[in-house]
């Protein structure tokens, strides 16, 4: 583990060059080694046994689909501003606001993907206000399936934040050791 730490932390780099700075985590993809042992980290960091990986886009569907591998479970995309989801009842649809991320999104998936039945783990990069996984959580309860947590590779939520608990969140590093 220390070396899968190790190795996230030499493949990260803050972007920018004004007062905002963006996270890089392209690099991390690039390393053959970070790719083979995240899955199974990440995986091991929230307990249950699930059925179905959601991942938000799209960093959250790449690690998603990885994750979903190791466990032999199945992948939900969690989809962005998907024009079709407009457009179709069978579309479950969560829209965060403009102010959100600088334009907001339309979330969606296809209600049918996720079963009451289903054990879900919300997988993702980095968590931020934690908007997207707390618009997952919500699609998800809405179909009756249940929320097993949320496994992300970086949390920058403040200490404290009663949206981690919320969202069952669990973390390999915390963006303050980036
Ligand atoms: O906790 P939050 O405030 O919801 O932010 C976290 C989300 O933002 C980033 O995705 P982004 O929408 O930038 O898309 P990307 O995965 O394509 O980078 C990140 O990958 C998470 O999905």
């Amino acid at each position: 583990m220390a070396s899968l730490l190790d190795r996230l932390k030499v493949g990260f780099h803050w972007r920018g060059d004004g007062p905002v700075s963006f996270a890089d985590v392209t690099e991390w993809w690039r390393d053959p080694v970070v790719l083979r042992d995240l899955p199974p980290a990440l995986a091991a960091l929230v307990p249950g046994a699930p059925t179905v990986v959601i991942g938000p886009a799209s960093r959250g569907t790449l690690l998603g689909a990885l994750v979903a591998a190791h466990l032999g479970a199945g992948l939900v995309e969690l989809r962005k501003n998907d024009r079709v989801a407009e457009h179709g009842p069978e579309f479950l649809t969560h829209r965060l606001p403009r102010s959100y991320h600088e334009g907001g999104a339309l979330l969606s998936f296809r209600r049918a993907l996720v079963r009451p039945d289903d054990r879900v783990l919300c997988v993702d990069d980095w968590i931020e206000t934690g908007a997207q996984a707390l618009a997952a959580r919500e699609m998800v309860a809405s179909i009756g399936a249940a929320w097993l947590g949320t496994a992300c590779v970086v949390s920058d939520l403040p200490a404290g934040s009663p949206v981690a608990g919320t969202l069952g969140l669990r973390w390999l590093l915390r963006a303050d050791d980036l």
